[in-house]
């Protein structure tokens, strides 16, 4: 499902940054709808919008500054449509402008000149914003693709509950309003959220082996011992080491877990990562930030991020992580400078907001993590878990490996 954002019908504070941070989060499409703002304030919004981004813009009212800011967009609301003599579109069309506009009965579909590259089709569900506009298609409404060839695209009540609805229902999109402005200040997480959505989620595991070396054992002893004891997600890990030496570790952990069917994550450096075409990379807050690594990975390359608080939380969810590890759950001697411990308490409060906003994404505990404390971890909603030494340290690590899985399941 395409996303379209529309945007909130009056000015809010800060308006042309949060809109500036939408497009840089992948937004392809704003529609700047501010029907009761006067001309200059609108100009003066598109002002302190990236140049860049203007062409993804498509203009509601005060068409006429379309060209002086490379805006190709033109939407026409019903009632402007109807004003308007047909031949208009076609003329409009060979200047190279994109046409929308919206429609409130599906009937009218048949009708529509073709010239419109797509049409807002709505209200589809229970307006969030506009009190009063409430749903007027019924539940099971299909579209019929044979009335008007381009994009239908689904408004009215849009959310996370009701995209594959309308996908099922066969819009090719979804215009958003109500589920981005409701709280300005969570907009872009909120959009980031919505466009994760859509994207097919690569595997994560739910317990992830992290690598360390002693004295005694180095870091590929450490993953042989994981493997045989049966780990299928391996991330290598390690520390005060330049890049030139964790390059040939890398690509003898990789033989190691292709020899198993594991999958290799690799910690801290991404041009290893993607030297050695590792499953995943994973990045702590003062690492690489994640959308720069994954420009530097690409897209195969599962990407996971360190949080330890909610704005931590939040910024993996914008920045399109794939995975997050939250710790440390309690002290550890595995890593050095380790941020404020959670305990069980800290996740159970986190969760929870994750939970009241809507977002989903698999949580992984970290840091002093012991079989015993799974079910504790796993009831607060936390996904998967993160373990060093609880392995490297068993007496009998299959017999340990065997019991974090029965807790995990
Ligand atoms: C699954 C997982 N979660 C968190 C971390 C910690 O990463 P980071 O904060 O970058 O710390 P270092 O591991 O690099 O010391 C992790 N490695 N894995
Ligand atoms: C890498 C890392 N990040 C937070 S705690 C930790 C170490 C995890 O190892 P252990 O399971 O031995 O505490
Ligand atoms: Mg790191």
């Amino acid at each position: 499902m395409e996303l379209i954002v529309i945007t909130h019908p009056e000015m809010l504070p800060g308006e042309a940054g949060i809109i500036n941070q939408l497009f840089q989060s992948g937004l392809a499409r704003l529609h700047l709808r501010k029907p009761d703002v006067p001309k200059e304030v609108v100009q003066d919004l598109l002002e302190n919008i990236t140049p860049a981004f203007r062409n993804r813009i498509a203009l509601h009212q005060h068409h006429e500054l379309a060209d002086a800011f490379g805006i190709t967009g033109l939407h026409f609301t019903e009632r402007a449509r109807l004003d308007v003599a047909p031949e208009t579109w076609s003329a409009l069309k060979s200047r190279a402008y994109t046409l929308s506009t919206s429609l409130h009965d599906p009937a009218q579909l048949e009708t529509l000149s073709h010239d419109f590259d797509y049409a807002f089709l709505g209200p589809v569900f229970d307006s969030i914003s506009k009190v009063g506009y409430a749903a007027k298609l019924p539940s099971d409404f299909k579209l019929n693709p044979f009335t008007f060839p381009n994009k239908v695209i689904a408004l009215g009540g849009m959310d996370a509950e009701n995209l594959g609805l309308a996908s099922q229902m066969g819009f090719a999109g979804a215009a958003l309003l109500g589920a981005i402005w409701q709280n300005p200040e969570q907009a872009v997480t909120r959009f980031a959220h919505l466009k994760s959505l859509q994207v097919e989620r690569p595997f994560v595991d739910r317990l992830h082996f992290i690598s360390n070396e002693t004295p005694d054992m180095s870091h590929i002893d450490s993953i042989r011992l994981a493997l045989e004891a049966g780990c299928r997600w391996i991330q290598l890990r390690v520390k005060h080491r330049p890049e030139a030496e964790v390059l040939p570790i890398a690509w003898e952990a990789t033989r190691l877990c292709d020899a198993y069917g594991a999958r290799l994550i690799i910690n801290d450096f991404p041009r290893v990562a993607l030297a050695v075409q590792a499953y995943g990379l994973h990045l702590g807050l003062t690492d690489m930030p994640v959308p720069e690594a994954r420009a530097l990975v690409g897209n195969k390359i599962v990407v996971g991020g360190t949080a330890n608080s909610w704005e931590d939380i939040e910024l993996r969810i914008r920045e399109g992580a794939d995975y997050i590890g939250l710790g440390p759950f309690r002290f550890t001697s595995t890593k050095e400078n380790l941020s404020p411990i959670l305990g069980v308490e800290g996740y159970a409060a986190l969760m929870q907001k994750m939970a009241d906003a809507g977002f989903s994404k698999p949580i992984i505990a970290i840091g002093g993590v012991t079989p015993a404390d799974i079910p504790i971890i796993r009831s607060t909603g936390i996904y998967g878990v993160a373990m060093s030494a609880a392995l490297t340290g068993a007496t009998d690590p299959a017999e340990t490996f065997y019991e974090i899985q029965q807790a995990l399941c």
